[in-house]
C-alpha cells in the first residue's frame, strides 16, 4: 500500500488545503501527519514544542511520516519540516511527492499571526520566513517528483496543476 500523492511544503503552501481537495477530486482519503502527531501526543503541536521540544516533536513527525507512508493509499501531507529528517527524505523514494511552493510575502501573508505555528511565532515572521525556505528549498526538490508554485494560483487550481503534471 501506497499513497497516491505525498504532499509536502513550507507552511502556508497549501499541504492541507490542497491536499484535501485533491483527496476528494480523486475519491480517496486524505491523511495529515500533523493530525497523526497530535492524536499520538494527546496535545496540540504548540504544546509540544513548548513543552517537549522540536526535537521530541521531530522524533513522533518522523514515526508518523513512516506509518502514513506504509499504510495509507490516499492524499498524505506532511508537516512542514517533514524532510529535515534524512530517514524521511530516504523513505520518499519511489513515491509521487507533489512539492508545493510559496514565496515569502505570500507564505507570510497566508500564515498570519497564527499562533499554531511555533516556528514562525518570532518577532520578525517575515525573515523567520525566508531563512526557513532558504534553509529548506533544496531538501524539498530533493524528493518532490511534481512542484507547482501555488502563490497566483487559487487552491482548486493548484490541484489541477498537480494532475496536469502527473500524467
Ligand atoms: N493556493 C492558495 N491560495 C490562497 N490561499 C491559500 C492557498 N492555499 C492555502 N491557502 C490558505 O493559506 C492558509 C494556510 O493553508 P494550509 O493550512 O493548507 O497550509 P499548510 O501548508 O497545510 O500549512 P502548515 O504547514 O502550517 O500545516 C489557509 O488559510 C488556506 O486557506
Ligand atoms: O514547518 C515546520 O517545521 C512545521 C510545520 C507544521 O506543518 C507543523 O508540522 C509544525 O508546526 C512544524
Ligand atoms: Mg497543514
Amino acid at each position: 500500500m501506497s499513497p497516491r500523492f505525498v504532499v509536502l511544503g513550507p507552511p502556508g503552501a497549501g499541504k492541507t488545503t490542497v491536499g484535501r481537495l485533491l483527496a476528494e477530486r480523486l475519491g480517496v482519503t486524505f491523511r495529515d501527519t500533523d493530525d497523526d502527531v497530535v492524536a499520538a501526543a494527546g496535545k496540540p503541536i504548540s504544546d509540544i514544542f513548548t513543552t517537549d521540544g522540536e526535537p521530541a516533536f521531530r522524533a513522533l513527525e518522523e514515526r508518523a511520516v513512516a506509518a502514513g507512508l506504509a499504510d495509507h493509499d490516499g492524499v498524505l501531507a506532511l508537516g512542514g519540516g517533514a524532510v529535515l529528517s534524512a530517514a524521511t527524505r530516504e523513505r520518499l523514494a519511489g513515491h509521487t511527492v507533489v512539492f508545493l511552493g510559496v514565496g515569502t510575502a505570500e507564505g507570510v501573508r497566508r500564515t498570519g499571526l497564527s499562533t499554531a505555528r511555533p516556528l514562525l511565532a518570532g518577532v520578525n515572521p517575515r525573515s523567520t520566513f525566508k531563512a526557513l525556505l532558504d534553509a529548506r528549498l533544496p531538501l524539498y526538490r530533493e524528493v518532490a517528483t511534481i512542484e507547482v508554485l501555488t502563490d497566483d494560483l487559487a487552491p482548486e487550481r493548484v490541484v489541477d496543476a498537480v494532475l496536469d503534471r502527473s500524467g
